[in-house]
């Protein structure tokens, strides 16, 4: 790819979004979201259904416009960039391509609206590896084929901004791969890559930064690696066949300790050295003592609990319980 540059039209390739609120009659779909999607990384845009992550990416892309706030790239509204596919690309729905138009066509079409060269067609192509397919209508394409196309046409313009709005969904695990890799190529290459899911379990592997949201507000704005260390906590993890003398043992020394599996015991208020120490001492056989580490799913799960759109009653307690299984619950 040549001549990615860090900058837009506007200034440094970004994205940032302040105070934005947006209502649908009584539905506030954004209320007072702020943050950055800064260049060189991957940031998920994470939150459950219903939590105002697709309406901030379409008035971002200038297809709705806001009550409140402002969204700007590279320090301009989108309406005010003056080659937006030069500026920004996107994917916001696989499935917008006409079913009768080749894959190719489609994109020569968009190249044309902004002077592109042809050759730009067929980089773009290469680059997402649809080859041959691209000749071929898009209606017979699959989910993967279309997806594909569809970051072909975000990345016609070579732009330095790029938003994808659930990307993996519905996807097969070899599409999945494929699209984690390259969108992490992509922040590698200096660009801004804001990536949608309410699944955290599938960003583990591609976001650096994470903006969580739920109910149109912000819930965490994070890197990876602070939020997995905030979740993990101090906790240790012993594996011990020998529970209840472990238990015994520890919690004399002041830990507070839990049964979290069938020989597994998780432990706060003592180190991992400590806790060797004691059991050694007291002659408790143990198999393994770890630092615990949560993984981004359970951190996700704890920021979320009271900010899912659609929760279940409690049939006990009568508290509101999170619905994170939400796939079947999708449009
Ligand atoms: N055009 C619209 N008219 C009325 N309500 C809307 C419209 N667009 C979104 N909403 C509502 O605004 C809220 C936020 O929706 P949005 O699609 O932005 O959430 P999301 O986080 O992208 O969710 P999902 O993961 O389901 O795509 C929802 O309650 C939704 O029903």
């Amino acid at each position: 790819m040549d001549g990615i540059t860090a900058t837009t039209d506007g200034g440094e390739a970004t994205i940032e979004v302040r105070g934005l609120r947006k209502r649908f009659g009584s539905v506030t779909a954004v209320d007072g979201l702020s943050f950055t999607v800064e260049p060189g990384q991957v940031t998920g845009f994470v939150g459950p259904n219903g939590a105002g992550k697709s309406t901030t990416m379409r008035i971002v892309l200038g297809l709705d416009s806001a009550d409140e706030g402002t969204a700007l790239i590279g320090g301009r509204p989108y309406r005010a960039l003056r080659t937006p596919l030069l500026e920004v690309g996107s994917l916001l729905d696989a499935a917008a391509v006409h079913p009768g138009r080749r894959g190719r066509d489609h994109l020569l079409w968009m190249a044309h609206s902004h002077r592109l060269p042809v050759r730009r067609v067929d980089e773009v192509l290469d680059l997402v590896g649809l080859g041959q397919a691209a000749r071929r209508r898009a209606g017979g394409y699959s989910l993967g084929m279309r997806q594909r196309l569809g970051i072909a046409a975000a990345l016609l313009g070579d732009p330095p901004v790029l938003l994808f709005d659930e990307p993996v969904n519905g996807l097969d695990p070899e599409g999945i791969r494929w699209i984690r890799g390259f969108l992490r190529s992509l922040a590698a290459e200096g660009r801004a890559v804001l990536v949608s899911s309410h699944l955290m379990s599938e960003l583990e592997d591609t976001a650096d930064h994470l903006v969580v949201v739920g109910r149109g507000r912000v819930i965490a704005d994070t890197s990876v690696r602070e939020l997995l260390a905030a979740a993990s906590g101090d906790r240790v993890e012993v594996r011990t066949a020998e529970r209840t003398t472990a238990m015994t043992v520890l919690a004399g020394a002041g830990a507070s300790v839990a049964a979290t599996g069938r020989d597994t015991l998780t432990v706060s208020r003592l180190d991992a050295e400590r806790v060797v120490e004691l059991l050694g001492g007291a002659g408790v056989a143990f198999s393994g003592v770890a630092a615990h580490r949560a993984t981004l799913e359970e951190a996700y799960m704890e920021l979320t609990r009271d900010d899912v759109e659609f929760a279940a009653e409690h049939p006990v307690s009568g508290h509101p319980v999170a619905d994170h299984s939400v796939e079947e619950g999708k449009r």
